[in-house]
């Protein structure tokens, strides 16, 4: 066999959004939480991590590169995947390439790992769960391991939490599980992407100067100090997570909204519990929620559901394409960019709800006139509070790209291209 072969494998792998939120671990080595979580996979082309993986004899140890910059690897996260997937290794032979491994021989073989966020990386939109998940899927696929998605989806669980729920598209529940190994705390898909296909995603990046306290130290420190915490785990959880199983099964909007916006509210809620109390949303959080009540209690039904993770970025849910268009509206009438900013950088990703709601350029935004709800009040107007807005939709959970021209990583050399 000839010792200079590369092999590799590229993958791509969503971002996803709580519903119901996942705060606070029993065991912080394992990761594992103290209530089961639901979630939605936005869609792949609009936020998705792309990671490609390769393994050769040649290689003298494991190397990272996220976004084009080396990065270690020795972080006890990344060591717990890497020794997990290696664990799980198959036997592999590729004929053309005159390539045979066996089980026993991964061990000894090193990887490198190159990685790519089509969207900012730890700036609050889940950067860690794409990552993590695209990074188990990818090793998965390369070393031969014949587990399904969830049992890999409890690999990428010690990579970050919220990453198990990456594996799936459409909608995802983390089931907490008993064991003390964890085995039994992974991803199940409920339904697919194509269950609930009229949802309508805007994600409001919201500009923030405030360093924010990480998920992981916040949700220790809540553990440690919040009575709401041990509550909401105990009591309000698990009969939330039923009622959300039952709405999304059968598309009640109105019951998926309110679950969704309360337990936003309960997880920012404990926050507010933990000691020292931790400022995830900011004031421009505080008046989209207002915005979106207001609108909502008019309708008399709940046409938009918000939700928050931990920093001030706001993740709003459509009832369908038309009130996807009329929020846009009403957002950019209240956060308009600043008069230097393209309308075509300040909205970005499905652009075609621009469109729909007759958004052609500063001009139209600037013409915009008071949703009916507000008519009354001072129309008050913040340029500049949003950074951008992303409007997407739920997508698709994992995909291998077998186009060569699409890996991250030089097939003959196995280093960044
Ligand atoms: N593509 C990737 N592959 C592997 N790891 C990644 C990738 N992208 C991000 N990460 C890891 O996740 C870390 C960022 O996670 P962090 O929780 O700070 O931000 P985030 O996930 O973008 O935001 P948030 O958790 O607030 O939603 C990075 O430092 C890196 O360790
Ligand atoms: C508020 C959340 O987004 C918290 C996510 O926490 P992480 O998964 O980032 O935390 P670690 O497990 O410590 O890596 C809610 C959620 O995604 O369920």
């Amino acid at each position: 066999m000839a010792e200079n072969w590369v092999l590799t494998a590229t993958a791509q792998t969503p971002t996803n959004i709580a519903v119901i939120k996942y705060w606070g671990k029993r065991d912080e080595t394992l990761i594992l939480p103290v209530n089961d979580s639901i979630s939605v996979t936005l869609d792949p082309s609009h936020l998705c991590t792309t990671t490609t993986v390769a393994v050769s004899p040649t290689f003298q140890q494991d190397r990272m590169w996220l976004n084009g910059k080396e990065v270690s690897l020795s972080g006890v996260r990344y060591q717990n995947c890497l020794r997990e997937i290696r664990g799980r290794a198959g036997d592999l032979e590729d004929k053309e390439k005159g390539i045979k491994i066996e089980k026993k021989d991964w061990e000894k073989l090193h990887v490198h790992v190159s990685s790519y966020n089509n969207f900012p990386t730890a700036a609050g939109l889940a950067s860690s769960a794409a990552g993590f998940a695209c990074l188990v899927f990818a090793l998965a696929k390369l070393m031969n391991v014949k587990e399904d998605h969830s049992k890999l989806s409890a690999i990428a669980r010690q990579g970050s939490g919220s990453a198990c729920r990456s594996l799936f598209g459409g909608f995802v529940k983390w089931v907490m599980g008993k064991e003390e190994d964890g085995n039994d705390s992974l991803a199940v898909q409920l339904v697919d992407e194509k269950h609930w296909d009229d949802l309508v995603i805007i994600i409001a990046v919201v500009s923030s100067r405030q360093k924010e306290t990480s998920s992981t130290t916040g949700m220790r420190e809540s553990v440690e100090t919040s009575l709401l915490l041990k509550h909401r785990a105990e009591e309000i959880v698990p009969k939330r997570i039923l009622q959300m199983e039952e709405a999304i099964k059968n598309r009640d909007f109105a019951s998926f909204a309110q679950l969704t916006c309360a337990d936003s509210n309960q997880f920012h809620a404990v926050c507010l519990d933990t000691s020292p109390p931790i400022f995830y949303m900011n004031d421009t959080s505080h008046r989209i929620i207002s915005c979106v009540e207001k609108w909502n209690r008019t309708e008399g039904s709940p046409q938009v559901a918000y939700t928050f993770d931990a920093g001030p970025n706001a993740v709003l849910i459509a009832r369908d394409r038309k009130t996807a268009t009329q929020l846009l509206q009403r957002l950019l009438f209240h956060f308009p960019p600043k008069p230097d900013t393209d309308l075509n950088s300040y909205v970005i990703g499905d652009k075609s709800i621009l469109k729909d709601a007759g958004l052609e350029g500063t001009k139209d935004v600037e013409a915009l006139l008071p949703p009916p709800e507000v008519v009354n009040a001072p129309a008050q107007k913040y340029p500049g509070d949003v950074s951008y807005f992303i409007c997407t939709r739920p997508g698709e959970g994992p995909v291998l790209l077998s186009d060569e021209s699409l890996s991250l990583l030089d097939p003959k050399t196995g280093l960044p291209k």
